[in-house]
């Protein structure tokens, strides 16, 4: 399998408050996005890494994170959009036309495991979509706008969708194209695959891999790192 890894790390990190985006700042001593990278980067069949950053912020990720680093494979810094789905977007339009799987991630999920992303590589080599998630813990509801339930999905079909979300390059970018040119935005990517009628699998990953979002999950993810 040749794969291609596109690790979207463009956003501006509001809701965790601070002046430096999320994705540099540091845990245990390293900033989040390098061990985002690392787990692509130690894996044999991902070729190449497109890291898509801000405008704004190229030449510190450069700087900060991919030079002091060294990684092993090559890493390309793309720009990212306003949406993420945009960011993704520009990353997988730089992937290599050689690559036939891509491997979407956050940049903000640095605690996801090898294993967990190699058996979502295998699933999408098999299926042509996989996506990482959980299931759910907590009963969800569907709520109306004043906040009144308006039902109660049966829990044992719930799954928390993480990333990595996995897929053919040629079926996501159709994904992508279709979604851009119907004006729609969707917030992961298997959803814009779900609507070509496709069927994306699951792959049970880990409550571990948090998605750092809002400042308590730095602790959470400070001590996942400590074990
Ligand atoms: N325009 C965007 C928005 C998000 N992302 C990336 O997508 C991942 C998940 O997004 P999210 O957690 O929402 O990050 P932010 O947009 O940075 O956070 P916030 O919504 O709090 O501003 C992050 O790695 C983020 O950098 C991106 O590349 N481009
Ligand atoms: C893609 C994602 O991480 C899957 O859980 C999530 O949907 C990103 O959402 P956000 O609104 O960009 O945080």
């Amino acid at each position: 399998m040749i794969a291609s890894a596109v690790v979207v790390a463009a956003g501006k990190g509001t809701r965790m408050g601070q002046t430096v985006n999320k994705v540099y700042i540091h845990l245990g001593g390293k900033p989040v996005l390098y061990y985002s990278l690392k787990v692509f980067d130690d894996i044999d069949c991902i070729k190449e890494i497109i890291v898509v950053v801000s405008k704004e912020e190229m030449g510190y990720c450069q700087q900060n994170v991919i030079k002091k680093y060294s990684f092993k494979k090559p890493i390309k810094l793309v720009e990212g959009g306003s949406e993420r789905q945009h960011s993704v977007y520009n990353g997988l339009i730089n992937t290599s036309k050689h690559s036939e799987i891509v491997a979407i991630h956050d940049g903000a999920r640095p605690l996801i495991d090898k294993e967990i992303v190699l058996n979502t590589l295998e699933q999408a080599y098999v299926y042509k979509a996989a996506a990482v998630g959980v299931p759910v813990k907590d009963t969800i509801k569907i709520v109306d706008e004043d906040n009144f339930i308006v039902s109660t999905p049966d829990r044992k079909f719930l799954w928390a969708i993480q990333t990595p979300q996995v897929f053919e390059r040629g079926l996501i970018i159709d994904a992508h194209q279709k979604a851009i040119k119907e004006g729609f935005i969707g917030t992961d990517d298997s959803v814009l695959v779900e609507r070509l009628d496709y069927k994306v699998k699951v792959v049970e990953g880990n409550y571990k891999n948090i998605k750092i979002t809002t400042p308590e999950d730095l602790i959470v993810a400070e001590a996942f790192l400590k074990k």
